[in-house]
């Protein structure tokens, strides 16, 4: 079997607000996006990686690769107006039969145990989505209605990779875009097919806020140790 991974790093990282984009900042010495597809290459199923970035930025990458001696091997694609464009761009290059695992760019803390384990679960049943459960208690507030606590036990946060094989992936991002689709899962959903979750780790952030930059530098540091 062929497995690839679609790193999605085609964003401009406004909730962010900085003047480079989320994914080209440093961690460690070196950025973000470049911890992620460490990650991706040090699965031992060795996938493909595909890398989807905003054509403006690809320029700007290949800068960067010199500048930090960057050597693991990808396919550089151009991203498009919404995380779904990005994935779907992503797709266009992957030809036949293949297991998929579609990763933000900004979870640079993802381990080679979980991907590994995302890739299995989906060859098995299709797919396979990381999600973990919340820690805190969970309301619904409805607009014009009070608040409503919800069961924290029944609920899940989707976090990625979110893996696929091809015959579902492709088949779904056929259908037209929808606001709602704010992940793969939702997407696959759509198109008729069931969710398989599968138990992620609790540092596995994306990095939104600029908050999160000083949490990913000690969880990195303590991923490494
Ligand atoms: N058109 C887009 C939008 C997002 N992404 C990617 O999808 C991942 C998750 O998106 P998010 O955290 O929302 O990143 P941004 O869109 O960059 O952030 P913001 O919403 O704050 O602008 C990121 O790795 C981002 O680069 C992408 O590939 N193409
Ligand atoms: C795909 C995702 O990371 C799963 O949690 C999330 O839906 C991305 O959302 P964003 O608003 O694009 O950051």
């Amino acid at each position: 079997m062929k497995y690839y991974a679609i790193i999605v790093a085609g964003g401009k990282g406004n909730r962010m607000n900085l003047a480079v984009a989320k994914q080209f900042l440093e961690l460690d010495g070196k950025p973000i996006l470049m911890h992620t597809l460490e990650a991706f290459h040090q699965c031992v199923l060795n996938p493909e990686i595909i890398l989807v970035l905003n054509i403006h930025q690809h320029l700007f990458w290949e800068e960067l690769c010199t500048k930090h001696d960057f050597k693991i091997p990808h396919q550089v694609i151009k991203g498009g107006q919404e995380r779904f464009n990005s994935v779907k761009n992503g797709l266009k290059v992957i030809r036949g039969k293949a297991i998929v695992a579609i990763h933000d760019a900004v979870r640079p803390l993802i381990t080679a145990e979980v991907i590994l384990q995302s890739y299995q679960m989906a060859a098995e049943k299709g797919n396979a989505i990381t999600a973990i459960q919340p820690v805190d208690s969970v309301r619904i507030k409805r607009e014009g209605q009070d608040s409503e606590a919800l069961n924290r036990d029944e609920l899940y946060l989707i976090q990625t990779p979110q893996t696929f094989q091809t015959e579902q992936l492709k088949k779904a991002y056929l259908q037209p875009y929808r606001n709602e689709f704010t992940d793969d899962a939702s997407v696959v959903e759509r198109a008729g097919f069931s969710i398989h979750l599968l138990q992620g780790e609790r540092d596995n952030i994306k990095i939104t806020y600029t908050q999160d930059l000083e949490l990913a530098s000690f969880l990195l540091k303590k991923k490494g140790s």
